[in-house]
């Protein structure tokens, strides 16, 4: 690495990672799991263009810490999938990148010892076994798109992303998020903003050309032709913004906007005030907007572990941390999700497929 008194001041090393098409090689996944995912796909663009009716549900951990964890919540989330699929499609959370307000840990990818040893090969090495894994149980799996080199490695085992609050208005995020092959929902801005959203969701659609990384590690010109299938993400702000006035509100943007697609509530994050406890409240709030008529609201996001809660992660040993709690933020327990979603269902059985 060249460093003198103009190049690389503030870096302090480098270091050459596997390229994608290695790594795939090294981990390939079959092409059963792979359609199964190409399949999921077109059922989550389906539910948000209202081609098919059901609830999208995504659910699972704020954060992948511990791998163990991780498959054991997932084998309980596909067994609620294949029960529930007649009304809701449940989409599992597997978030591996996590953007902070302003440090702490990044994720499995970035430090997936916990302990400050940064050994990203390794953590894109765990990332992708944990994602064949998911994809030969054909659980379809969610994640926030933040990282914009990662994707070259892990996009094709997701069915669907996230562009979190803090880059929607990010264009490195508008261009990625375009070229994405997985439908993309966008969160309102940390502030509430929805113009951020709505204006990511305008730019994902159309074609973008930037400079980004190819299969090979090579630093390329990336032409997209625009993602059709973008959506909008309420996950509060300043206050919560579940409410049936602020999906009105939301409502009235997309169609000033010309957008059609359905609109998701994120009933974690700021519209659950940052506790963990209000999510099955905002969730029963979002599901009655429907009973009573709701047609643009076609998902719900819940923030779900083994374990209730959140505890600290950063700096303590992996064998101290208490198992299948989240070690960002705050989640309901399987028991609470599992009633939860069944509950959800047993209520819209009969009315989704009334949806005009
Ligand atoms: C990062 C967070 O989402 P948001 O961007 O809404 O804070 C999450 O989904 O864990
Ligand atoms: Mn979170």
């Amino acid at each position: 690495m060249i460093k003198d008194n103009v190049n690389n001041v503030h870096v302090s090393a480098e270091q050459v990672l596997i390229t994608p098409d290695d790594l795939a090689k090294e981990l390939p996944v079959s092409e059963t799991a792979l359609s199964a995912i190409s399949e999921s796909r077109k059922i989550i663009s389906d539910i948000i263009h209202g081609r098919d009716h059901r609830l999208l549900v995504i659910c699972g951990p704020c954060s992948i810490h511990d791998i163990d964890a991780a498959k054991d919540y997932a084998l309980r989330l596909k067994e609620l999938h294949e029960s529930c699929k007649d009304t809701l499609f449940i989409v599992m959370r597997v978030y591996f990148e996590k953007p902070r307000t302003t440090t702490g840990w990044k994720g499995l990818i970035n430090d997936p010892h916990l302990d400050g040893t940064f050994d990203i090969e390794t953590g894109l090495r765990k990332a992708r076994e944990l994602l064949i894994w998911l994809a030969e149980l054909e659980i379809p799996v969610a994640t926030e798109a933040l990282d914009p080199i990662s994707p070259q490695y892990l996009a094709e085992l997701f069915s669907w992303s996230a562009i979190g609050a803090r880059t929607s208005e990010s264009q490195t995020h508008r261009e990625m998020a375009s070229g994405l092959s997985m439908p993309v929902g966008f969160k309102n801005g940390t502030d509430g903003s929805l113009d951020i959203a709505v204006n990511a969701l305008k730019s994902a659609a159309s074609g973008h050309n930037f400079m980004g990384i190819n299969k090979q590690g090579q630093v390329a010109v990336i032409s997209t032709s625009g993602n059709p299938d973008g959506h909008i993400i309420l996950r509060g702000g300043k206050q919560p913004n579940y409410d049936s006035v602020c999906v009105s509100d939301c409502e009235v943007d997309l169609e000033k906007a010309g957008l059609t697609a359905g609109l998701m509530v994120d009933c974690s994050h700021a519209n659950s005030s940052k506790d963990y406890r209000r999510q099955p409240l905002v969730a029963q709030n979002v599901v009655n907007q429907i009973l009573e008529g709701n047609q643009s609201i076609i998902g719900i996001m819940l923030e779900s572990h083994i374990n209730a809660g959140n505890q600290k992660g950063d700096g303590v040993p992996v064998d101290e941390l208490d198992y299948g709690v989240s070690i960002t933020d705050g989640c309901i327990d399987w028991e609470t999700t599992d009633n939860l979603i069944t509950q959800t269902r047993d209520k819209l059985i009969t009315v989704l497929p009334l949806r005009q």
